[in-house]
């Protein structure tokens, strides 16, 4: 059986690990013990981002490995992404800056707008601004200025690639029909039950590189509710890892890396920590891919509730 790329590139130079260390959720203590373990196993891909309020921790570790020589910069792949709330020209740019100084890095491997749903910045670090009935105050943002600020990151050597999430294709085509430094990465939710194949024709027309965030179905997401059914228990699921000797969630990462997909897992247990990174050297069979390909239905754990009234926001996939 022949393996999965642990590197997908493309010719413009992008090159980024398949495999990346989520880190959602994940704070102090708990998030270095697991970040340090990953980065011993040879995770060499961190997705974090300045809304999850980890970057501190996060740059602990690295710092630490490279200081005791166990790891080089060169060697690491750092992911951040910019908040709603800061997607005003100077507002991204203070964002990344922030990013930075937390990573305590002197650059980002990859930088993203997190969402294209903007929120009204305060002016004061408030991420998530309630108004007074509890409901997200939404703001508009000229995304191509954003886009700006983030080319003008590229530029000053702080970023070295740039991308977007939770875009739909025709929110990156505005992007890349003003773009001077065109978007290398698109990262959004993609697992068995959401397959996404609309946006990785877009993207493979483009040559920008997919990631797969809740790869496996988000199984910890703290507000599951009816509508999230467990992915890690699908019959089809099971029975394949049955046959193949591997996890579920080994099957499903698989089935994504083989689709030349980056897949973005998280796990704060040693032992899941080690089982995600097990997913290279060997195959799904085509008659497996074919039954995954079946339970493609639409079902979306991460809904975005809190912007369903933003203009930005979009019944097309994202
Ligand atoms: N751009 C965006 O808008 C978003 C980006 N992300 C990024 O993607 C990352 C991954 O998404 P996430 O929701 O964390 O999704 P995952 O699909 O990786 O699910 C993580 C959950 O699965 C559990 N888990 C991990 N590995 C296994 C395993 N092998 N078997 C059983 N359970 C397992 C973890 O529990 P435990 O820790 O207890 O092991 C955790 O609760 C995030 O951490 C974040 O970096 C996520 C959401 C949105
Ligand atoms: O990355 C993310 C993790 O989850 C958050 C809460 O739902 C999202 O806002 C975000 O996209």
């Amino acid at each position: 059986m022949s393996g999965a790329a642990r590197y997908l590139v493309l010719n413009s130079g992008f090159k980024i690990p398949t495999l990346g260390f989520g880190t959602y959720l994940l704070q102090g203590d708990a998030l270095k013990c697991a970040l340090d373990y990953a980065l011993f196993l040879g995770y060499r891909h961190i997705d974090t981002a300045l809304s999850y309020q980890n970057e501190s921790a996060i740059g602990e570790v690295i710092s630490d490995r490279i200081r005791s020589g166990k790891l080089c910069r060169k060697d690491l792949f750092v992911t951040s992404k910019v908040p709603s709330a800061y997607l005003a020209y100077h507002a991204a740019l203070d964002s990344a800056k922030m990013s930075l100084e937390n990573l305590k890095l002197k650059y980002l491997d990859l930088l993203l707008i997190h969402h294209p749903w903007g929120v009204v910045n305060r002016g004061d670090g408030t991420l998530k601004p309630l108004d007074r009935n509890g409901k997200r105050q939404l703001a508009i943002y000229n995304l191509n200025e954003t886009w700006q600020a983030f080319e003008l990151l590229v530029n000053q050597g702080l970023v070295n690639n740039i991308g977007v999430s939770n875009f739909t294709a025709r929110q990156i085509e505005r992007i890349w029909k003003t773009a001077t430094i065109k978007p290398s990465n698109v990262q959004l939710e993609c697992h068995a039950y959401l397959q996404q194949y609309e946006l990785e024709q877009y993207c493979q027309g483009k040559n920008v590189i997919m990631s797969a965030y809740a790869p496996i179905g988000a199984p910890g997401k703290p507000d599951r509710t009816e509508k999230d059914p467990d992915l890690l228990q699908d019959p089809v699921v099971t029975s394949i890892a049955c046959e193949c000797g591997k996890s579920p969630a080994q099957v499903l990462l698989n089935f994504l890396i083989q689709r030349k997909m980056v897949v973005i897992t998280k796990s704060e247990r040693p032992d899941k920590i080690q089982e995600n990174a097990d997913v290279f050297d060997w195959s799904l069979t085509s008659k497996h891919k074919l039954a995954i390909k079946d339970l493609d239905k639409n079902i979306r754990f991460f809904r975005f509730e809190w912007a369903a009234c933003h203009p930005e926001f979009s019944d097309e996939p994202f």
